[in-house]
């Protein structure tokens, strides 16, 4: 039980500030790593809440400490708590200061496809990658797609994700995400394929971004079901032959017709005014730390660098772990050089 003598490990490395997100069993608050100056998001999940939402918990922690990449939020510590009889736990990643996408969709009413294709781009980015690392995310919607302080996405909330043994080709029998992007496989109690679902849960993304409202839209869910396993939608007047013609190739009913997220890479759309596929592969390389950073930690901790070498490559999510990601995120700012006090 911390008290002010003995702070919790995050009073200890974080100074909290006001909370930017809430839902379910979990609240997402703003925070500022202290030795660094870096600001983050802490997402607090008490037991007591989280109920049957436990392994939701596990599943998303595991799926983050699995993905490192430029349009995925990245995990930098997880701090599980021991409070009054039950556990809590404290994960710290990117704070995204650009927020939802959902709320710039509804601010700009809908995008420009010159501006939709910008986000498009790196929301294939990041959901090529997670398929290639075996994961379904099963949850895309603009509300898990924040946007950074350039404007570029970061994935967020694996708490649904997928990675079914075997790899992608196991069907997964349950059902979730939310019921207006739900492929119409996923509502039909089917076996799906985690990666197909996401697919038609983009073709839905990009259409919201295309024209500001839902293609499959009712209060009532039944109806709504009804409507996404008809796979019938409008197509306003406003929609390029080229942007209507991707959506047909995303929100194709039957699964097995469906577009798949390799031939999404270099798409006529995509390819629009670009002259280079998608890059999906990840930029951050877990595997060769930044020696400069390096060097900044083996100096910090006083040790020597092969030593820090080793601790860091643990990637334990522990406060070494914050520090390499926070560092790395201050040398992409031209800020490294500005010296962390010693101990
Ligand atoms: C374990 O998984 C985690 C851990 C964690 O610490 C955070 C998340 N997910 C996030 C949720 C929200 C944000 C975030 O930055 N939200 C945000 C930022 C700025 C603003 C808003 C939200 C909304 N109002 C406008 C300003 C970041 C990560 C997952």
């Amino acid at each position: 039980m911390p008290s002010a003598a003995f702070p919790s490990q995050i009073t200890k490395h974080y100074e909290l500030r006001q909370t930017i997100g809430s839902g379910g069993f979990a609240k997402v608050k703003l925070a500022v790593h202290l030795l660094t100056g870096e600001k983050v998001a802490i997402k607090v999940m008490n037991k007591k809440e989280l109920g049957s939402d436990l392994p939701r918990v596990q599943r998303e922690i595991d799926a983050m400490k699995n993905l490192s990449q430029q349009h995925v939020c990245q995990l930098y510590h997880v701090i599980r708590q021991m409070n009054a009889y039950s556990w809590s736990w404290r994960c710290v990643a990117v704070y995204a200061p650009g927020g939802e996408l959902f709320d710039y969709i509804v601010a700009k009413d809908k995008l420009k496809e010159e501006e939709a294709r910008v986000f498009f781009r790196q929301i294939v980015s990041a959901v090529a990658y997670i398929h290639d690392r075996g994961y379904a995310h099963r949850d895309l919607k603009p509300e898990n797609l924040l946007l950074d302080d350039d404007q570029n996405i970061k994935l967020i909330d694996f708490g649904l994700v997928a990675k079914p043994r075997g790899g992608m080709a196991y069907h997964l029998e349950t059902c979730c995400g939310s019921p207006a992007y739900a492929a119409p496989e996923l509502i039909s109690g089917f076996p799906y394929h985690g990666n197909e679902v996401d697919l038609w849960s983009m073709g839905v993304l990009l259409y919201a971004l295309l024209c500001g409202f839902l293609p499959f839209d009712d209060d009532n869910t039944c109806k709504l079901y009804k409507l996404i396993q008809k796979g019938e939608y409008e197509v306003p007047d406003w929609l390029s032959p080229g942007s209507a013609k991707l959506l047909s190739q995303l929100l194709q009913v039957n699964p097995k017709r469906r577009v798949t997220i390799k031939q999404l890479l270099n798409n006529e759309w995509m390819m629009k005014g670009y002259a280079a596929p998608v890059r999906w592969t990840s930029r951050i390389k877990k595997d060769k730390p930044d020696p400069d950073v390096l060097l900044e930690l083996a100096s910090y901790y006083d040790h020597p660098l092969d030593t820090m070498m080793k601790k860091v490559l643990e990637w334990k999510y522990d406060e070494v772990t914050a520090m390499y990601f926070l560092l790395c995120m201050k040398k992409s700012k031209g800020q490294l050089p500005e010296l962390l006090p010693r101990y």
